[in-house]
């Protein structure tokens, strides 16, 4: 740790589509003219914010700060978590291509801005959601923005195999249109805290904290980072014509009141199905099979 530095940087030079590594120049110039002291160190790979994360947690620093885009936020925030007792704040200098999280925070997306922003005295107390899975492999993963299974999951997953020259955010839309040529709606069993569990075929369920995904869609305009509780979005058995259809008004949030999204509210959530079932977190993969979810009130503190 360098004397004086106040702020770990965690960079991952691979978002926004390999984009990110070209603005640090310029995020680093205006860091330095701001005056904010700092220890910089850029991810090898998927994971490795989640690594560099938890080291933080444990020095002493006043704050760490994400560069790059959700994915990144999402690692950096598992790797602080898993520390017990850590009290650093997060820092958002958007490099990636969605920002959803940036966007449901009110976070400046530019990255020169966001520079600024960092010298904030403001934060936010943001609830962090749990996912956890059983089985041979279990696990738990943490998520601030949101998580979704069924055909938002494929869609990441085929955006990150879409050709390099399908870059920033116009890929979340190439990859929702691919994905629609293939996919059928599924058969998702869904419990919502205390109720009785349910069955809906469905196109997807997402499980939403902040009110943006997919790269700019107002998906759960209901939803709020703090307010303790998840926006539980289900779309249901939508024909690919009707979806096509209703596509534009998930950007303006008025997909809601169609007949086949239903919006729920609830803190604690279990998903599963006798099928296929890809789960997306913050926009990175995290797996198949059956999935709890849970919600962790205010555990992390933003610079807002
Ligand atoms: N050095 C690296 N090389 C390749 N991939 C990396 C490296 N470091 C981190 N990653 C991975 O890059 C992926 C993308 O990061 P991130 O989500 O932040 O960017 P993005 O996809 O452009 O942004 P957004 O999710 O906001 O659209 C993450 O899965 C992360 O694990």
């Amino acid at each position: 740790m360098t004397h004086q530095a106040v702020a770990k940087v965690i960079v991952n030079p691979a978002a926004g589509a390999g984009k990110s590594i070209k603005h640090w120049p310029q995020i680093k110039r205006q860091m330095d003219r701001l005056g904010i002291k700092y220890d910089v160190v850029f991810t090898e790979r998927v994971g490795h914010g989640i690594e560099l994360a938890r080291e933080t947690a444990a020095q002493h620093y006043r704050y760490i700060v994400a560069v790059g885009g959700d994915g990144t936020i999402n690692e950096v925030v598992n790797g602080l978590l898993s520390v017990p007792g850590q009290q650093l704040s997060l820092g958002v200098v958007n490099t990636g291509s969605g920002s959803d999280f940036v966007r449901s925070l009110g976070i400046p997306r530019n990255p020169d801005r966001a520079c600024h922003h960092l010298l904030s005295d403001k934060r936010l107390l943001v609830d962090v959601g749990v996912i956890e899975w059983g089985g041979i492999a279990a696990g738990r993963r943490y998520f601030v923005n949101a998580a979704g299974v069924g055909f938002d999951a494929e869609a990441v997953e085929t955006r990150r195999r879409l050709p390099g020259i399908f870059r920033g955010p116009v890929s979340y839309v190439v990859g929702m249109f691919k994905t629609l040529a293939s996919y059928r709606n599924k058969s998702i069993n869904l419990k919502l805290d205390d109720s009785a569990e349910i069955s809906r075929k469905a196109l997807s369920v997402i499980v939403a904290n902040g009110c943006y995904f997919g790269g700019g869609m107002k998906v759960a305009p209901g939803a709020e980072l703090a307010d303790q509780l998840f926006e539980v979005l289900t779309i249901g058995d939508i024909g690919k014509f009707e979806l096509i259809q209703a596509f534009p008004r998930v950007y303006k949030g008025t997909h809601i009141t169609h007949r086949k999204v239903r919006v729920d509210q609830a803190s604690m959530i279990s998903l599963s199905s006798d099928e296929r079932l890809l789960l997306q977190a913050d926009g990175e993969i995290i797996g198949e099979g059956a999935f709890r979810f849970s919600l962790l009130p205010g555990a992390l503190s933003v610079i807002v």
